[in-house]
């Protein structure tokens, strides 16, 4: 064991703390890795770390973050990057629910309802985005582009000054698969991709004219084995409701001086990913159950990696190379153990030997052709157990229809989730979710409840329920459909699935650890829709209203209101809060709402929404107060008060029901 004060530590901002908590060892699988020196507890936060480069993963004109680009450069190297690449599966393709994959989809106008015009101008949007990202564009050609940052064409850009130099040994530390050492890498896909790319940059672009190829495919294959993405986010819409705007208001001056790289409410944010290289970061083992969590603070220019669950003398500290979102199929959250390790091997040369890849696969429940229930696991080797009737049989559902339900259900949340979802999506969206739950064609397997795409359906179903479809078409309507019932059923189903995740594993059978982090941003994602919708329905918004009339009305609208269609009404009629009993201003233009006239939660909702109060109170925000105790986020603490208010608001509700 090697203490890190023998290495350079200029990057470090937290030295005293980082000497004080790890030592470097060789570990037998894993190579250099650091290691505790003491006993870790969560919230303990091991580095703050600065990077040595950090570029755009999408840069879109020359700017001092990316000095040298062109669209003629960029356009060239992607080109070259997609000529060398294999073509990759899109998510977005969907098919109707009996459909094979191998039908047409021609009639699919008269399905949804929608113009073929409106339709098309989609497709178009789609292709080009399918164009545009691939497995290694932009990648790969963002790497390109960020080396000459480290080595400036001077020949050609002389008036430009470099943003940072770097000493020749600073990229030294880092590791990077090399066929000179280890002859097996000369034979790995992504390696011969990035080294013929290179040949042909240098050899056809004349910036690169002065770079030596062998220096610069170890320079992307540095990155790729050890760089982060870090999603920053760009611009901010504007609030559209009072307690949004409220909370807004307290939050907005608190963004700027600090910010977290997961973002606060993902429909209201532009990302932009970034690439950043860390000396010290990079030195850490990838786990796919990590005990460190990681976040990037713009204002300090930092990666912060915090402790989440105790860590004994001599364990390894980890955290995720793989994506943590909902979103990706092989990150934490979405995605089978295969998929995760399958990634690994392409992007980052390893075989992942993590607790969690060598254990059963939990998050892939399949149904037991004997028993029929879905406690059919698979192992690293392939081979499945049924853990209720102990058979070694073969299962159903994976194969062709894991892989389309799969497509089918990250095409839906890709749409959603990235504002893309039109009205042809819309129409297709329940009964897709719903035909996966309960096939209408008998030869198809449902979805079993142990597998990861149950609960993913489960989040949709909820998102659909409680918010798209209202929104689409009205509140009173999706109230008197019984929506918000099924939606928040849907909700709590996903939130206990998630929630198994944050008290981990308690089978006797499991060895890992649960992606309590993960699981809680992922989960945020439904739960704030549960918690605005809570808010909204139990508050009189009439309360302190005043009556405006304009002189044009007709006295027959004035009993056109009704609580069901109250959205409608507002619409038309000029029922407007008394905005001085809504903001009470003080002196230095401090808002706060005035406390609300509470109403009653409808009696069917009492239940599932309890629940869920119960989970994200009881497990959820002890968690996020250890791991967040000594190192506060002002996204974290607005996400906690949310909660806080919310489940205050449900005990008190629920009373007024009951009485
Ligand atoms: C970012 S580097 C980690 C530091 C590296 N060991 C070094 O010496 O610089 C990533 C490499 O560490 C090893 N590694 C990290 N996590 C691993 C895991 N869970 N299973 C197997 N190998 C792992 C792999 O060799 C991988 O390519």
């Amino acid at each position: 064991m090697t203490s890190v004060d023998q290495y350079n530590l200029t990057t470090v901002i937290n030295k005293e703390e980082f000497k004080d908590y790890v030592f470097v060892k060789e570990l037998e699988v894993e190579g250099r890795s650091l290691v505790a020196k003491k006993a870790l507890y969560p919230g303990d936060v091991v580095l703050i770390e600065e990077p040595l480069i950090k570029y755009d993963l999408k840069p879109t004109c020359r700017s001092t973050k990316s000095p040298y680009f062109s669209k003629k450069l960029w356009s060239s190297l992607m080109a070259i990057v997609r000529e060398h690449e294999e073509p990759v599966e899109h998510f977005d393709d969907f098919k109707k629910p009996g459909k094979t994959d191998n039908e047409d989809d021609d009639d699919n106008d008269s399905y949804s309802g929608y113009s073929s015009e409106e339709e098309s101008e989609d497709e178009e949007e789609e292709q080009d985005e399918a164009m545009a990202d691939s497995d290694f564009c932009p990648g790969v050609p963002a790497a390109i582009l960020a080396y000459l940052d480290i080595h400036p064409p001077t020949h050609v850009y002389s008036k430009i000054r470099p943003r940072k130099s770097f000493k020749s040994d600073d990229f030294d530390f880092f590791y990077y698969p090399d066929p000179q050492q280890e002859p097996k890498w000369a034979d790995h896909k992504t390696y011969q991709l990035v080294r013929d790319v290179v040949h042909r940059v240098v050899k056809t672009e004349p910036l690169f004219s002065h770079v030596d190829a062998s220096d610069l495919i170890n320079f992307v294959l540095k990155i790729y084995c050890n760089a982060h993405t870090v999603a920053l986010p760009r611009a901010r819409e504007i609030p559209t409701h009072s307690h949004k705007k409220y909370r807004r208001e307290i939050y907005k001056p608190k963004f700027a001086e600090n910010d977290t790289y997961w973002g606060e409410d993902e429909n209201e944010l532009v990302i932009t990913p970034t690439i950043t290289l860390l000396r010290w970061g990079s030195k850490m083992a990838h786990s796919c159950t990590p005990n460190l969590f990681l976040r990037f603070e713009p204002v300090s220019n930092a990666m912060v990696f915090t402790v989440i669950r105790p860590l004994e003398v001599g364990e390894p500290l980890s955290f995720s190379y793989l994506p943590e979102d909902d979103l990706s199929v092989g990150g934490l959250i979405c995605g089978t153990a295969e998929d995760r390790r399958n990634k690994l091997e392409k992007f980052k040369f390893f075989t992942c030997s993590c607790e969690s890849c060598m254990d059963w696969d939990w998050s892939r429940g399949v149904l037991c052709k004997k028993c029929n229930k879905s406690e059919n696991y698979c192992n690293r080797q392939g081979i499945w157990k049924c853990f209720n009737c102990q058979n070694l049989n073969e299962p159903t559902f994976i194969g062709d229809r894991e892989k389309s339900v799969t497509r089918v259900l990250m095409g839906f949340a890709s749409r959603i989730y990235n504002n893309r979802i039109n009205q042809s999506v819309l129409g297709m969206l329940e009964p897709y979710l719903f035909d996966l739950l309960n096939p209408a064609d008998e030869s198809q397997v449902p979805v079993p409840r142990n597998h990861w795409t149950y609960g993913i359906i489960h989040s949709l179903l909820a998102t659909y329920h409680l918010y798209l479809f209202p929104k689409a078409f009205g509140k009173g309507l999706a109230d008197r459909l019984g929506l918000f019932e099924m939606g928040l059923k849907e909700a709590l189903t996903y939130i206990e699935l998630f929630n198994g995740s944050i008290v981990h594993h308690n089978n006797s059978e499991s060895v890992s650890h649960g992606n309590p982090m993960a699981a809680f941003f992922a989960g945020w994602r439904v739960l704030h829709i549960v918690i605005d919708l809570v808010m909204e329905t139990t508050e009189n918004k009439y309360a302190n209203a005043t009556y405006e009339r304009s002189d044009s009305e007709s006295d027959s609208d004035s009993d056109s209101d009704s609580d069901s269609d109250s959205d409608s009404t507002e619409d038309k009629a000029t029922i407007k809060p008394k905005q001085e009993e809504i903001l009470v201003t003080k002196d230095h233009e401090e808002t706060t709402p005035a406390e609300p006239e509470l109403i009653s939660l409808p009696q069917e909702w009492i239940e599932p929404i309890t629940k869920i109060s119960n989970i994200v109170t009881e497990e959820w925000i002890p968690l996020i107060e250890q791991v967040f105790k000594h190192h506060q986020s002002p996204v974290v603490d607005d996400m906690r008060r949310q909660i806080r208010e919310f489940a205050e608001r449900v005990e008190k509700t629920s009373k007024l029901t009951q009485n």
